[in-house]
């Protein structure tokens, strides 16, 4: 679809690119002919990815150790890569949730996902866009949401109320920042399966809603070279009157069918306990690994 030079002279920041949907987002990118940055709190992860990556495309990708639930951690981090040369994207794909009754959710449980969608992505995007407004230099913002920002989404509340807060960005900064030449754009993929995001939401392994293939009309999940394809695309030039949109890629499955958690309001108490057990175990071994935050 693409050739090794689409992206050739870009240079862009994928969040949360060392696993999931933003390593396969990255590969497209890099055998696009794009310089590649991803960061993340675990080093091992991060540098073994670059090290895949680009073993197997060839293309130039750095990591940097970053939390992005901290606007300081940020900060610091878009300064040492424009040190290095100005970015040219952003994909903001860094993100947490997990499955939970809403009465059940503690404080701090709901801040561990807004700060890291809401406020980690936000703060990106400045971090990002004041230098490119300071150097004139024109730029591609892309936020990974998903679908409940239009349907909302029982059991996963604060994933659906930060992403929907990001989508209201999306439009308003592509109004305020469109003088500049800097486009917002936003995707929102439909199941497309990760280890990362399957151990939160999928943890019984029965899927259903939002994690079910058989409801999608397409009959299948997405794959990775799809969302890769548009991502490159939304990096590309040859579209720059295209900005404030957001583009579900997800075989059609919000217009179908509850792409959402509605059924898991058959589950008892009992079930919940073990979902919480499973998913706790999950974050703690990816928490053991983290160099940062
Ligand atoms: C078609 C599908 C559409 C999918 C759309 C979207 C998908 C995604 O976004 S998937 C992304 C999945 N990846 C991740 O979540 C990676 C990042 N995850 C994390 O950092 C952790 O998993 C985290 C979200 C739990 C946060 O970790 P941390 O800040 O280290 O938090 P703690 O473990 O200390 O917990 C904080 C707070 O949250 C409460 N909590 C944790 N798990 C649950 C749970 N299952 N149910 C209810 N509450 C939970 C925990 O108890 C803490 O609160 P307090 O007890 O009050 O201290
Ligand atoms: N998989 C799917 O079907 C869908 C996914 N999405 C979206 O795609 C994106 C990627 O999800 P997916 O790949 O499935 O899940 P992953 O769990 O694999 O990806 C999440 C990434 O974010 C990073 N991250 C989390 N918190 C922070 C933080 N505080 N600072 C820096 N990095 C952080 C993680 O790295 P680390 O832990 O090392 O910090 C990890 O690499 C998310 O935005 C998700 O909402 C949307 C719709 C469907």
């Amino acid at each position: 679809m693409f050739n090794s030079s689409t992206l050739s002279n870009k240079r862009i920041l994928v969040t949360g690119g060392g696993t999931g949907l933003g390593k396969e987002i990255s590969r497209g990118l890099l055998a696009s002919g794009a310089e590649v940055y991803i960061c993340g709190r675990r080093e091992n992860v991060l540098k073994t990815t670059c090290e895949e990556l680009s073993k197997d495309t060839g293309g130039k990708i750095h990591y940097r150790i970053c939390d992005i639930r901290d606007p300081e951690s940020i900060d610091d981090m878009v300064e040492s890569i424009f040190t290095e040369g100005p970015l040219t994207g952003l994909i903001n794909n860094a993100a947490a949730n997990f499955i939970s009754p809403t009465k059940d959710l503690s404080p701090r449980g709901y801040q561990a996902i807004r700060s890291t969608v809401m406020d980690g992505s936000f703060y990106t995007v400045l971090a990002v866009g004041k230098r490119w407004i300071n150097l004139g230099i024109r730029g591609s913002i892309v936020s990974n949401l998903v679908t409940w920002v239009w349907t909302g989404s029982a059991y996963v509340v604060p994933s659906a109320m930060s992403k929907t807060a990001i989508d209201s960005m999306t439009k308003s900064l592509a109004v305020e920042w469109g003088p500049y030449g800097i486009r917002l754009n936003a995707v929102a993929p439909g199941p497309f399966p990760t280890e990362g995001a399957w151990e939160k939401l999928n943890p019984t392994g029965k899927s259903s809603g939002a994690t079910d293939s058989s409801s999608v009309p397409m009959r299948r999940y997405g794959e990775m070279p799809e969302l890769a394809n548009l991502m490159i695309f939304l990096q590309a030039d040859g579209c720059d009157y295209l900005t404030g949109q957001t583009i579900a890629i997800d075989g059609g499955h919000h217009l179908a069918a509850p792409s959402t958690f509605a059924s898991l309001s058959d589950l008892s108490d009992d079930d919940w306990g073990n979902i919480r057990d499973n998913i706790k175990a999950s974050a703690e071994k990816e928490k053991s690994e983290r160099s940062i935050g």
